[in-house]
Order: C-alpha cells, then sequence, then structure tokens
C-alpha cells in the first residue's frame, strides 16, 4: 500500500537491545461499563514498541483488562461503589515509569479528580491526558490554577473537538477558533496538543520558545469516527514517549501512524465496518511500511 511519507522514523532497535530500552509506561483509566478504553489504550502501547505495559484500573476491571492481552500488567486501584476511582486509590510511584497516559473510560469523579492533579503536579514525567483527564481539567479549570507547574512542556493533551469545547469555550463546529485556542494554551503552559478530526492537527510550542507551530497530519480517514479510535491512539503517542521521542514527535508520529492504521483497516474492512479491533489489528503492518 502506498502511503505519505511519516514525519520521522519509527524507532528502531539495536540487535542487543533488551525491553527497559522501549520505556515501561503506565496506563490509568477505566471504570465499570468502560474497561474496554483503557484496555485498548494498553494494546495499542504493545502493538507499538513499549517494553513493558502496566494498567492502572479501578479493581473491578482488573480481571476483564488483563484478559485481553497477557501482556498487560494490571495494577488494581481502591474503588466506589459503582466502579470509578475512589479518594483512596493510590498510584505507584510514578518515577518508575518512562512515561503515563490517563484518562480514557475514568469517569470524573472525586478519586479520578486527585489523580489528574497530582500528575499535574508531576511535570518532569511525560504525560498524555485523554478523555476524562481532559473533562477534569475542563470542570475544575485546574490549567488556571494557581498551584500549575509553569512549565507544562512534557504533557501531551488529545482532547476530540467536544472536549476540546469544554476545555477552551470554543464550539466544536469552530475548527480554526479551536486551533487557535489551542495555540493559546500551548504558548501559555508550552504542552503539545493533538486536535483530533480529519484532519488531526498537532499543535505545540515553536522551537526558539515562541509562539506556537502546526502540523497537519495527512494519514487516517472517516471510518476511524466509531468508539475506541481515540483510546487506541492514547495508547501509541504514551508509547513513544516511553520510547525517548520528545512529545511533538511523539505527537507527530503517533497521530501519523495511527491514522495510516485506520487507512489500512478501510482498505481491508471497509469504512463502515471497521471498528477500533481492526484498528489496533493494523498497528504491525502500518508500522512495517515504515520501516
Ligand atoms: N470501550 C469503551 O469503554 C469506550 C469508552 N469511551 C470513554 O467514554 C467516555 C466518554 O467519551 P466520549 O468521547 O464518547 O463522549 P464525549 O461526551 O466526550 O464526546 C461526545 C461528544 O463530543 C462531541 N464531539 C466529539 N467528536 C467530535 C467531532 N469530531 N466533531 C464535533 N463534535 C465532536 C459531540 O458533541 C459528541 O456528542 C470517555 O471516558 C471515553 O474514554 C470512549 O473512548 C469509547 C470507547
Ligand atoms: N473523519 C475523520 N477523519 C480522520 N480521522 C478521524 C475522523 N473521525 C475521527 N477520527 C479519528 O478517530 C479518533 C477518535 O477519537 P475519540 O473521539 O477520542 O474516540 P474515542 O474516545 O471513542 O476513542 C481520533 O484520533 C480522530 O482523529
Ligand atoms: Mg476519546
Amino acid at each position: 500500500m502506498s502511503h505519505p511519507a511519516p514525519p520521522l522514523p519509527f524507532p528502531a532497535r539495536a540487535s542487543d537491545a533488551h525491553k527497559g530500552d522501549f520505556g515501561r509506561v503506565l496506563l490509568i483509566g477505566g471504570s465499570r461499563g468502560m474497561a474496554g478504553s483503557i484496555a485498548l489504550s494498553s494494546m495499542a502501547a504493545l502493538k507499538t514498541g513499549s517494553g513493558l505495559v502496566s494498567t492502572a484500573i479501578p479493581d473491578r476491571c482488573l480481571e476483564t483488562v488483563a484478559g485481553f492481552h497477557p501482556g498487560i500488567m494490571t495494577i488494581p486501584l481502591a474503588e466506589t461503589g459503582d466502579g470509578q476511582f475512589s479518594l483512596s486509590a493510590t498510584l505507584p510511584s510514578i518515577d518508575s515509569f518512562d512515561a503515563v497516559g490517563v484518562g480514557p473510560g475514568m469517569r470524573t469523579g472525586p478519586g479520578s479528580l486527585r489523580i489528574v492533579e497530582s500528575l499535574l503536579e508531576k511535570n518532569d514525567c511525560l504525560r498524555v491526558m485523554d478523555a476524562d483527564a481532559i473533562n477534569l481539567l475542563s470542570e475544575h479549570r485546574l490549567l488556571e490554577s494557581p498551584a500549575l507547574p509553569r512549565d507544562q512542556s512534557k504533557l501531551v493533551l488529545t482532547p476530540h473537538p467536544g472536549e476540546l469545547a469544554r476545555l477552551t469555550g470554543v464550539s466544536a463546529g469552530d475548527r480554526d477558533g479551536q486551533l487557535a485556542a489551542a495555540e493559546s494554551l500551548v504558548e501559555k503552559h508550552g504542552m503539545t496538543i493533538v486536535v483530533k478530526g480529519g484532519p488531526t492537527v498537532v499543535v505545540g510550542r515553536a522551537a526558539d520558545g515562541r509562539g506556537a507551530v502546526r502540523f497537519v497530519n495527512n494519514t487516517g480517514n472517516p471510518g476511524m469516527a466509531s468508539a475506541g479510535s481515540g483510546d487506541v491512539l492514547t495508547g501509541i503517542v504514551t508509547s513513544l514517549l516511553g520510547q525517548r521521542l520528545s512529545p511533538w514527535d511523539a505527537a507527530r508520529l503517533g497521530v501519523f501512524v495511527h491514522g495510516l492504521a485506520g487507512d489500512i483497516a478501510a482498505a481491508n474492512h471497509s469504512q463502515p465496518a471497521m471498528t477500533c479491533v481492526e484498528l489496533l489489528q493494523s498497528l504491525p503492518e502500518a508500522i512495517g511500511l515504515l520501516n
């Protein structure tokens, strides 16, 4: 299959490489009824090269998530009666991970809020915030808090237009306005923002530290407008951060490979019939085309 040129090569593997060279990543999310979301992120991290994937979920989701893939290590956390993280949910030490992805399927209760607040403070750690993590940033105006560490250059946000509308107040239908609002956030906090859509645009801070720059992705198709496609992207970007790519590079290569897998899935299964499962299963072929 012919494809556009990637923005950068996929990380290569030396002949004497070991799993520690490819990152130990932590995915956090899921809740009763949405265990599949964080399982998708975790499998996508494994399938895009992570050396070790640990997944922190509410206790009752453990067997479900572990059952999706034997390579996932699961960390059960304390939960509320309705199956989301409780206030006593305690994360393992973040310093023992190379990158962390948080948010898919997590819901927005007090336990989830505490987790997101603690991760915002860890600005020396590479982090991806998606879905309900972004909804918590919006609901509690966490990016406006005086307690927010100034430098958030190790943070990647992956909002869809609805999540970006909640975060910025700019409606999902105003694409230009949303991109301008994402640029303002990037200029203020230094994070990288993946503005999802057709096409997805990555907004990052310019190399000289002044202003924002955009990367317009040229892979992907409307077959990806289906539940779980974004959860796969969360795992891919977290995986690439864990493999020592910068936030800008991990976001650009992540959306490219994700879209290319979507194009392969559409070619093999059709746009209407492809799902997040075919998207995930197309990642090996997509990566193979790049190497
Ligand atoms: N298998 C699972 O367990 C899944 C769980 N999911 C989780 O479900 C929770 C809710 O996420 P959702 O994203 O479904 O719900 P949201 O309420 O965040 O988003 C849906 C709304 O956002 C707007 N929107 C989204 N994309 C848009 C676009 N391209 N253009 C214009 N408007 C757009 C629309 O108004 C739409 O009704 C999250 O925690 C998420 O991670 C989803 O990821 C789907 C799969
Ligand atoms: N029309 C489209 N063209 C290209 N990519 C799309 C299109 N619609 C959705 N996508 C991609 O699918 C993913 C959907 O993400 P998201 O809405 O977060 O899904 P979910 O939360 O259900 O997993 C994004 O990466 C987005 O770029
Ligand atoms: Mg999503």
